[in-house]
């Protein structure tokens, strides 16, 4: 297994941990002046509608309180984030991030607003914590005086490797995280099928796969796709009555206007197939930092190449309409899956999926790589402790 990231990290980067460096900014958010965005299983994110911010607030179980414990939350993460992420997965793919304070009459506020709008599974956590973290908005790219529309696609992708232990005894199936998770998930009631999307598939290299996991992740989304338009929740798992309409309707007139579209002369391309070609791309592009750009480059351009022959001729999208997503939707819906692909080739250097895949791999086996960076930054910083917990939380 490959370890090493595909850059070198620069330690220096991360000396400045001292916390106490962190300032609130005092924030007020009157009525219409935010949007709810969506949530997790520990914060909600508002976003603020006519600055391209979004801002982070952690939950907490109903009745449990905040403390001071609480502000040093944020702090973290605002250093953990500028010292640690930025450096790790590249200034181009992590969005500066700021301190705010709100005041605990507002976050009740926006508790009693947000009561009508959250999904009901996540109603046993509350907003309490005055504090948060401000991001960019991702979903909100243009200029607000603007006409373009502004597209997003999320993507929670989840642990795109998998080894067997060799000689170790492991007599688990060779099934990745996400496949295994998909039964537990589906026992559980949490999730209706199983879905076909596998991450190994994703951070293949093999853009057969690639493709494969992107059409798989639209037939059945789960919590790992969401489209946004405007900013606007327009296509996820969450409203499924009208689900191919909105997915059509979204997708024809992005892809309408969009400048990414597949080189050809055959007739019968359609938005899916461009839509497809779109995502992949933008998983698969180089936004380098660093000299060694030339390789991830080349390696960017063989696979552009094999994707565009693979997506045309491409034969569950080669009804030319999104319709043959719901004509295969049987197929999709229930993946029987017992064994997962565990042989990847090379991604682009510089690549959001090599990034994020070189990240999740300091999850080594023998903590060797992570050994190697908390001695480095032990030695930088007086906070350890900080540096420690923060790690541990990433991974
Ligand atoms: O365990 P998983 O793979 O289901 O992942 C959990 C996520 O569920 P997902 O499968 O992505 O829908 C789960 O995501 P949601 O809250 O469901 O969006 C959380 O990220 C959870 O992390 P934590 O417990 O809040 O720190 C995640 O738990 P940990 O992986 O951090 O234990
Ligand atoms: N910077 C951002 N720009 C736009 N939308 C965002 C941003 N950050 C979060 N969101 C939206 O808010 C949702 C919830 O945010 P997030 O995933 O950070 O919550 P979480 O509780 O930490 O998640 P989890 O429980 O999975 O760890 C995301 O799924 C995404 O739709």
């Amino acid at each position: 297994m490959e370890l090493s990231a595909d850059y070198e990290v620069n330690y220096d980067c991360m000396i400045q941990w001292d916390s106490s460096n962190v300032h609130f900014e005092y924030l007020t958010l009157p009525s219409g002046c935010w949007r709810y965005r969506g949530e997790g299983n520990a914060n909600i994110v508002i976003a603020l509608k006519d600055e391209a911010t979004i801002i982070r607030l952690s939950k907490n179980y109903s009745g449990v309180s905040w403390s001071e414990h609480h502000k040093k939350k944020v702090e973290r993460q605002v250093v953990f984030t500028t010292h640690v992420f930025a450096p790790l997965l590249g200034k181009y793919f992590v969005a500066k991030v700021r301190a705010v304070y709100v005041s605990p009459e507002q976050i009740q506020q926006l508790n009693e607003c947000l009561q009508r709008i959250r999904p009901s599974h996540r109603m046993h956590k509350e907003l309490k914590v005055p504090y948060a973290a401000a991001h960019s908005d991702f979903a909100r790219t243009l200029k607000f005086s603007s006409e373009d529309v502004d597209y997003c696609v999320e993507i929670k992708p989840k642990k795109g490797w998998w080894i067997k232990l060799h000689g170790m005894g492991d007599s688990r199936p060779n099934l990745c995280n996400y496949c295994l998770n998909q039964y537990q998930k589906l026992k559980k009631s949490k999730i209706s099928s199983r879905s076909n999307y596998c991450p190994l598939d994703l951070f293949s290299g093999n853009p057969a796969r690639i493709v494969e996991a992107v059409i798989s992740l639209l037939a059945n989304p789960q919590n790992n796709l969401r489209i946004f338009r405007d900013g606007r929740l327009v296509y996820s798992d969450v409203n499924k009555s009208d689900v191919y309409n909105s997915l059509e309707a979204v997708i024809n007139e992005w892809m309408s206007s969009s400048s990414h579209q597949l080189p050809t002369t055959t007739s019968g391309i359609g938005p899916l197939k461009n839509f497809v070609y779109l995502i992949c791309l933008a998983l698969l592009k180089p936004h380098m930092e660093s000299t060694d750009a030339d390789s991830g480059i080349n390696r960017f351009f063989q696979l552009k190449n094999e994707l565009e022959e693979l997506i045309i001729s491409h034969s569950m999208v080669e009804q030319n309409d999104l319709l043959s997503l719901k004509l295969n939707e049987k197929k999709f819906k229930e993946s029987n899956r017992k064994c997962c692909n565990l042989e990847s080739s090379e991604l682009p250097l510089g690549s959001v999926l090599s990034r994020i895949l070189n990240a999740q791999k300091l999850e080594d086996s023998d903590g060797t790589y992570i050994r190697k960076v908390f001695h480095a930054m032990n030695a930088l910083t007086q906070n350890a402790s900080l540096l420690k917990a923060g790690w541990m939380k990433c991974l």
